[in-house]
């Protein structure tokens, strides 16, 4: 299972039926409202990586990744753009690039 796979699979769940699809179920409900639950999940990792849980980080990591795919597919940003954004930072230091930008 790859990102781009499970993308595929949310993208072809727009549409589908709320009642048998949790995906479908959540971007029925819009952009927000998926944004808000990839919110819920990060912060669920975010307390498990503090906690030093590393099976529960796993699983709220997971969830988080899952969540993060919906709300891109909710706002119609597709995962081949966020990749192409970081294929265009790849070598680039997050150090040289934070003196670059402009005070
Ligand atoms: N990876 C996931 C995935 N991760 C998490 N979830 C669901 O996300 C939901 C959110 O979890 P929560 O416990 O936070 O849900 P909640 O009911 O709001 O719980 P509370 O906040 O009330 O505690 C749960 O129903 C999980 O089952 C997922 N649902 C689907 N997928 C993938 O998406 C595919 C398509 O799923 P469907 O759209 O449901 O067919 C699946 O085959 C999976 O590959």
């Amino acid at each position: 299972m790859t990102l781009d796979d499970l993308s595929a699979t949310i993208l072809a769940r727009k549409g589908a039926d709320p009642d048998t699809s949790w995906t479908a179920k959540l971007l029925s409900k819009g952009p927000a409202k998926c944004a808000e639950k990839f919110g819920e999940e990060a912060i669920e990792a975010i307390i498990e990586a503090v906690r030093g849980d590393r099976a529960a980080l796993t699983s709220e990591a997971a969830d988080t990744l899952y969540h993060l795919l919906v709300m891109l597919a909710a706002c119609d940003v597709p995962l081949s753009d966020v990749m192409a954004e970081l294929a265009r930072r790849q070598g680039i230091s997050g150090i040289t690039e934070k003196a670059a930008r402009p005070r």
